[in-house]
């Protein structure tokens, strides 16, 4: 069963905006809107200027020095407004992002100094928001230990100016020496020390929507893990000093290979760059006190070079256009009866269904044939409008195998739709059948049984239990197509859709699990692990002479549903519920999982794929990591997601460990799932909060020692009883 249910407008095409920050220098006087607007015109979309000038910054510090109280108190505090940079025009405000005064210092250890430079901040925002401004770019927090300070600082003046939006300017990590050479060598960089810093804002802060990251790209790259990491955050404008450009043989400014590569993957997400230091880097670069304006302008002809070049989406990426990040409630195509428009979103994905007709192909050609020449029977399952029809059709030709197709579906206006293609397109060579395939009861029993019931995380829209109902009907050495599917899983990090989830607000939001195009999410852990497997046939369902006594689950109700429509479905009997056809325990699952951590981060829940063989060696997928292989530009199924009601901070080194139950009560089938977070600490001896733990840790700097296994934290059990679940009847 295909995940993905959207309603496909054409794809925007993208806008890029490039911004530029003048140096200070050039702006020491008020710049007037026609400055502004001659910036813009000048190929920029965006200037990003300081709010005030420097005469603003000596006037607070004379009048800090000579009474603090007279800044502190707002409505004493000198009006600002002849000493900015700007005058309100709504033209330009568009145009403009505010920058803040560098010389706040909102985490000082002093708190007169941190109350003045909250002061200054409120002005800055409440003129910024007067003017009509949208954003104000604010100094990251400088001191390590006084992060809650300025957090709170942030806040306050959030609280204080309604509408306007703070950009925190950021490093993206620290710059340094990347590993100690000798023992007396400067301690090594913590790459995630400043991702760390602007956690603990963004979690203290009470405004996450307000709140977002302008972040300054390096000349020396971070390690990738740095800048996934980033990738999960909202970072609103990616600042570019023109100082890091190289020259190319012709003396113009490019960006090296991995520096395009980042703006590549940036520009696929988020429009704005913001270019600086651009006067000072032309004037290194021509050799030149004063370079000309066309000089200048090389830089942001570059960038607007780099738009042209972008690689082209993804099929994946183009399918989910305007999808990213957007939370949808799995489909329930037993319970629910899909809509036309869905099937043809699923349609639209050729590689799905070209690597379902490989399989049928394939097991045509090693298919014996049948006695007296007679056709090989087929039966597509949950037929939906047909496309598999057509696809087993198609094998059939190119196979020079003939074949009968049985074509079952329980949507009453699918079903309609396919007795309409039988008459045009198919017709002898299938028979349409309507009825809930857990009580079908076919006149020929089937060679090839085919089916597509399988949801993001695989087995999650109850292909096990559909297809053990119908299993009966196949010949003892028939084939199903699929004949696996695996789920997959791994701990993931994503604010955005964290706070998605809770912005629902309503009851049970974080028992459910959700679809997904992910966007702004980091994985956690270096590797997906699987969490369990299904195989058909199914080795527990009653041997295949023996029908009716395999696991009917729900038979009897569907059957009435059909009765009520006045439709009538074949005569295969009604069957009735007994203990025979009602267990369905071989369909539990439970498995717990360890996930090691190297780089500290919070876990906000986990990510859910499936991999399937439909038939020998043609397989489905949907793990990034062997999608290329197995099912390359396949678009069926965004990823899945489980959510966790509190989030959990892991530190370096640290294990993840997720227990996660298929669960079912013979009228439903549920998830249940809990994480526990775990550091590993070198030293050796048993662990009072976690005796059984003491264990060798795969980490490579402790791979000689033993570890402690020290218990950080755990989840609450979600979704217990399976108050979300997936209905059998
Ligand atoms: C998307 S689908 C796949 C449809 C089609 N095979 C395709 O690839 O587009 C699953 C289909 O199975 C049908 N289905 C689900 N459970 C069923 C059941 N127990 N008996 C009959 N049809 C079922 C649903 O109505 C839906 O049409």
């Amino acid at each position: 069963m295909s995940e993905v249910s959207m309603d496909h407008g054409k794809p925007m095409s993208p806008t890029y905006y490039i911004g530029l920050q003048p140096e200070m220098s050039s702006i020491d006087t008020a710049i007037d809107s026609e400055g502004i607007l001659s910036s813009v015109t000048d190929g920029y979309d965006v200037l990003s200027v300081p709010i005030t000038n420097p005469r603003f910054r000596s006037r607070v510090s004379r009048i800090s020095q000579s009474d603090l109280s007279t800044v502190i108190v707002p409505h004493v505090a000198p009006p600002i407004y002849p000493e900015v940079n700007f005058a309100p025009n709504t033209t330009y405000a568009q145009h403009v992002f505010g920058l803040c005064a560098k010389w706040i210092e909102l985490d000082s250890a002093d708190p007169r100094i941190a109350g003045v430079s909250t002061q200054v901040l409120k002005h800055e925002l409440s003129y910024a928001s007067f003017c009509g401004l949208s954003y104000v770019i604010v100094p990251g927090p400088t001191r390590r230990n006084n992060v809650a300070m300025y957090a709170e600082s942030l806040n306050n003046a959030l609280a204080a100016v309604p509408y306007i939006n703070i950009i925190v300017h950021l490093a993206m990590a620290e710059s340094g020496v990347e590993e100690p050479s000798s023992s007396d060598a400067p301690a090594p960089v913590d790459s995630m020390s400043i991702w760390d810093i602007w956690n603990s804002v963004r979690t203290i802060c009470d405004y996450p929507s307000r709140l977002s990251v302008g972040l300054q790209l390096p000349a020396k790259l971070p390690p990738q893990s740095v800048v996934s990491r980033w990738f999960a955050e909202p970072i609103t404008v990616l600042f570019i000093s023109a100082k890091i450009f190289l020259s190319n043989p012709k003396g113009y400014p490019v960006l090296s290979k991995a520096h395009q590569y980042l703006l590549f993957k940036y520009l696929k997400i988020k429009p704005y760059t913001i270019l600086q230091d651009v006067r000072e880097a032309t004037q290194i670069r021509t050799s030149s006190k004063l370079p000309s304006k066309q000089d200048e302008r090389a830089y942001l002809i570059y960038m607007r070079h780099l738009h042209t070049i972008l690689p082209s989406p993804t099929a994946v990426e183009k399918f989910g256009q305007g999808y990213q990040d957007y939370l949808q409630n799995p489909l329930q195509p037993l319970t629910d009866n899909l809509e036309s428009g869905t099937y043809e979103v699923f349609e639209k994905d050729p590689v799905k269904y070209a690597q379902y007709e490989k399989a049928i192909f394939k097991a045509l050609s090693e298919r014996d044939s049948n006695p007296k020449g007679q056709p090989i029977i087929l039966a597509v399952v949950g037929a939906g409008r047909g496309p598999l029809v057509a696809c087993s059709l198609r094998a059939s030709e190119r196979a020079n195998v003939p074949i009968f197709v049985y074509a079952v579906e329980k949507n009453p206006n699918a079903y309609t739709y396919l007795l309409q293609r039988k008459e045009l397109q198919w017709q002898s060579n299938v028979e349409v059948v309507f009825r809930d395939m857990r009580t079908w009861n076919p006149t020929h029993k089937v060679d090839i049984m085919i089916s597509e019931l399988l949801g993001s995380f695989g087995d999650n829209e109850l292909s096990p239990e559909c297809l053990d109902g119908v299993q009966c009907v196949l010949k003892s050495n028939g084939i199903m197509i699929p004949q696996s599917y695996s789920s997959h899983f791994i701990p993931a990090m994503s604010p955005k859709i964290f706070s998605s989830i809770k912005l629902q607000n309503k009851e049970d939001v974080m028992n459910t699990p959700y679809v997904v195009m992910l966007q702004a999410v980091d994985l956690l852990a270096p590797e997906i692990k699987q969490a369990w497997e299904f195989r058909h046939p199914s080795p527990y369902v009653g041997a295949s002479s023996s029908w009716p006594t395999a696991p009917v689950i729900g038979g009897p109700k569907q059957q009435q549903r059909y009765d009520d429509l006045g439709i009538d479905c074949s005569s295969a009997p009604v069957l009735q519920d007994s203990p025979a056809h009602i267990s369905n325990e071989h369909n539990n699952r439970h498995v717990k999982a360890r996930f090691l951590i190297e780089n500290r981060g919070v876990m906000h829940g986990f990510v859910g794929y499936f991999e399937s063989v439909l038939y020998g060696d043609v397989e489905l997928s949907t793990r990034p990591d062997t999608i290329n292989k197995k099912s390359k530009d396949m678009v069926s199924w965004f990823p899945i997601w489980f959510p966790i009601s509190t989030p959990l901070y892991v530190p370096d080194n640290a294990e993840i460990e997720i227990s996660i139950w298929r669960k079912t009560d013979n009228r439903k089938v549920w998830y249940e799932w809990s994480v526990e977070t775990f550091i590993l600490v070198p030293g050796s001896g048993s662990d009072a909060s976690d005796s059984m733990a003491t264990t060798t840790t795969l980490h490579s700097r402790a791979a000689s020692s033993p570890t402690k296994r020290v218990r950080l934290g755990s989840s609450k059990l979600h979704n217990p009883g399976g108050k979300y679940s997936s209905m059998l009847l």
